[in-house]
């Protein structure tokens, strides 16, 4: 997928269908618009924006991303798509009028179809909706396809719905929008050591990841990035994982650990991608090493089920 940083850098792309919006999470929502992008035809792309509009115009406000831009490009990617336009978001480019954003990109990139999902709104002031842009395009002889909510159980997808979801760690509702587990990428950075003691070695993942689910314990699948490790089809492992202060030792601050169920070997400085698939108790405090130790063994139980159901 080519990846342009700017509209006015993605003249190549005359002619293309572009689904326009942020695309945080690229959930079930996004896809059916990069669907329709797929039946207008070729060059498919997608415009973004980065930063996230939400960060430059109201910083203290603004969500924790469901993932970083290079995931989303990937999954972009993983979509179908052939390009991605990256457009660098600022206060001033946020000040532009509806009418320069249409001819940003009907005049200078050219698109020929423009999807956009049923409340899409652009341009200062939110002020440009889907009938503006029908009516611009119409002007140039290109068309515009609005997209219907896509509802999952009753529940329209949107990025902040997913939020939601992680941080209150309902891990399984969230993957429901997005039609895949929730991930986070991270690297693999040293712990106290006391999990090799109790018979549970654990990986701290250290991640540039915004979000996180809530503090609990979770079932898990990690795959392993980057060189040396893998290819893109390297498997899932299954895994459970900690997330929290660790309260039955008083740590204070909070750590993502991953226990590997069927693996044993050092993996200081490995780069993972955990997916988690389902959260199952909250964190809490035991009386001893000995009663933590065994509800770790019946979590491990209970994740090895959930990780065989999500496999089947
Ligand atoms: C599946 C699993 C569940 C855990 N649940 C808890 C818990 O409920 N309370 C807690 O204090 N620690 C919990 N832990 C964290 C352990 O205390 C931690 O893995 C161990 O102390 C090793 O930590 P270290 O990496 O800091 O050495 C859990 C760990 C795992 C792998
Ligand atoms: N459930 C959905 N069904 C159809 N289109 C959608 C859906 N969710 C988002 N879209 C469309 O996808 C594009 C990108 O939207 P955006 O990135 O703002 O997503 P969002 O999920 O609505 O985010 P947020 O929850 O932060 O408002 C927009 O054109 C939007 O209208």
């Amino acid at each position: 997928m080519k990846v342009f940083h700017g509209v006015t850098e993605a003249r190549e792309l005359a002619g293309c269908s572009l689904a326009l919006g942020n695309f945080d999470g690229v959930h079930l929502g996004h896809q059916a618009l990069f669907a329709e992008v797929r039946r207008q035809g070729a060059p498919t792309a997608a415009l973004t924006f980065q930063p996230h509009p939400g960060k430059v115009l109201q910083p203290d406000l603004a969500p924790k991303l469901i993932s970083l831009l290079p995931r989303k490009l990937e999954l972009f990617e993983a979509c179908g798509l052939e390009a991605a336009v990256v457009q660098p978001f600022t206060r001033e480019y946020a000040r532009h009028s509806p009418r320069d954003f249409e001819a940003s990109l009907l005049d200078v990139l050219g698109a020929r179809h423009l999807v956009v999902g049923y409340d899409f709104t652009y341009g200062a002031a939110r002020a440009g909706t889907a009938d503006t842009l029908r009516e611009a395009a119409a002007a140039r002889g290109a068309q515009v396809h609005v997209v219907p909510p896509v509802t999952v159980d009753g529940v329209v997808a949107s990025s902040s719905k997913v939020r939601e979801y992680i941080l209150e760690g309902r891990v399984s509702a969230a993957q429901r929008l997005l039609g895949r587990p929730f991930d986070l990428d991270g690297t693999v950075v040293t712990g106290h050591g006391r999990g090799r003691g109790i018979g549970f070695p654990t990986a701290n993942v250290d991640t540039q990841n915004e979000l996180r689910p809530a503090a609990g314990v979770y079932a898990i699948r990690v795959r392993f990035l980057g060189a040396p490790a893998s290819s893109p089809d390297a498997p899932w492992l299954p895994g459970v994982a900690n997330i929290g202060v660790k309260p039955t030792f008083g740590v204070n601050e909070v750590t993502i650990e991953a226990h590997l169920l069927d693996f044993s070997g050092d993996l200081y400085g490995r780069e993972l991608r955990v997916q988690f698939l389902e959260r199952l108790r909250p964190e809490r405090r035991f009386g001893s090493v000995a009663e933590l130790v065994g509800q770790i063994k019946r979590d491990v139980e209970a994740a090895r089920a959930v990780i065989a159901r999500a496999s089947e």
